[in-house]
């Protein structure tokens, strides 16, 4: 499926443009379905967007909200994707949102994404917004490069649901949605920001090798567009 790239003069425009969309998306969906769902990724670049997000007006005790990945941590650790979501998103007018995380207390990753799974298997068939980013190795979501079960994570007929990876770049290890959960998202979003990512995009676009950069699963075989949004 095709990608689109929509370019911004800046992050702050990025952030209210990306925001507008999605929260039209959720509200569409909202009087289509009686209820919404998104999944959204951590790192450091979904700040100003969530700010943003958070304050539009939207029914949001209808959304739910979780992750398209999640580092094996709990929310009290500030490498936690579940922290980031709570501190800049679960705010304002989304603070009645549903959010339903992936770590879960339990002895071991494995037990974790079981879970996740079985509590996300009602929202993501499909999610109506994904929204993924992309890291300087050309990782989505959790699916980094050299990972221990990346084929497995980006192969089309893997089942929709939460797996675990690990991979040195990875630092802890992380759960993730596979592929096929995401790559029918009814919205799916790249975001990404900075030059550098700018041109990790571009070297993904040239190629075809998705162990080497996994971004291309996405870039080249999701089943919905990709709409790539990009400010310098
Ligand atoms: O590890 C992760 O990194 C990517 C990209 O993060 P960024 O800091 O470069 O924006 C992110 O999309 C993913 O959700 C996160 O777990």
């Amino acid at each position: 499926m095709a990608s689109t790239l929509h370019s911004f003069a800046n992050t702050a425009e990025l952030a209210e443009l990306l925001a507008d969309d999605v929260s039209a998306r959720l509200a569409q969906a909202i009087v289509e379905r009686g209820v919404a769902s998104i999944a959204v990724s951590g790192g450091s670049t979904p700040k100003r967007f969530f700010e943003a997000l958070s304050t539009r007006d939207i029914a949001w005790d209808k959304v739910t909200i979780t992750l398209v990945d999640e580092r094996f941590v709990p929310a009290d650790n500030p490498r936690s994707n579940h922290q980031l979501v709570e501190t800049h998103l679960l705010r304002n007018k989304a603070a009645s949102a549903i959010f339903v995380p992936l770590y879960h207390d339990v002895a071991s990753a494995l037990q974790a994404a079981a879970i996740a799974t079985e509590k996300t298997e009602d929202i993501g068939n499909p999610f109506d917004v994904a929204i993924l980013g992309m890291g300087g190795d050309g990782h989505t979501a959790s699916f980094f490069p050299g990972g221990n079960h990346l084929a497995r994570a980006i192969d089309p007929d893997a089942p929709r649901g939460v797996m675990t990876m690990m991979a040195e770049g990875a630092g802890e290890e992380r759960l993730t949605f596979t592929f096929p959960s995401l790559a029918d998202a009814r919205f799916l979003v790249l975001h990404i920001e900075g030059e550098a990512k700018k041109a990790v995009l571009e070297q993904a676009l040239a190629g075809t090798d998705e162990m080497e950069m996994p971004v291309r699963a996405v870039l080249n075989r999701a089943t919905s567009p990709v709409e790539i949004y990009w400010a310098p």
